[in-house]
């Protein structure tokens, strides 16, 4: 799957009543985003960033805010060490992971790549 496919869709509200993804379709929706790491043990894909400083790790914090609130589905945020960022995704609802995740993902990644190239920009 591409990422686009996700990007171009939106979360649909989850409160249980449907089946947690399995692993054929986990695998196809991971190849979209790459980055992640699925830990089948806990329900979950993650993320992990070294950001520059505590400062841009809450910056970016907040971007991931605001699509989990665009989207209306929430990962866990974690902040430790002052820089390192891991971002957790999981379908509450459902103890497993749905189709919400991969989109949360694939739109974090997609803004992520964003904020690299306007980095870049800004550097020359
Ligand atoms: C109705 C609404 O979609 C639900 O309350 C949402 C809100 N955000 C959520 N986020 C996550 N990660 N899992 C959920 O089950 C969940 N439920």
């Amino acid at each position: 799957m591409q990422r686009s496919e996700l990007t171009a869709r939106r979360c649909q509200a989850c409160e249980g009543g449907i089946p947690a993804l399995q692993e054929p379709a986990i695998r196809s929706m991971l190849a979209a985003v790459p980055e992640w790491n699925w830990v089948p043990g806990e329900n979950c894909i993650e993320r992990r960033w070294k950001l520059k400083n505590f400062v841009q790790a809450v910056a970016w914090l907040q971007t991931v805010a605001d699509i989990a609130e665009a989207e209306q589905h929430h990962p866990d945020l974690h902040l430790t060490g002052y820089r390192n960022l891991k971002i957790v995704l999981t379908t509450h609802a459902i103890e497993g992971l749905s189709e919400n995740d991969f989109i949360v993902a694939a739109h974090i990644d997609a803004a992520w790549e964003a904020a690299a190239k306007e980095a870049d920009n800004h550097a020359t």
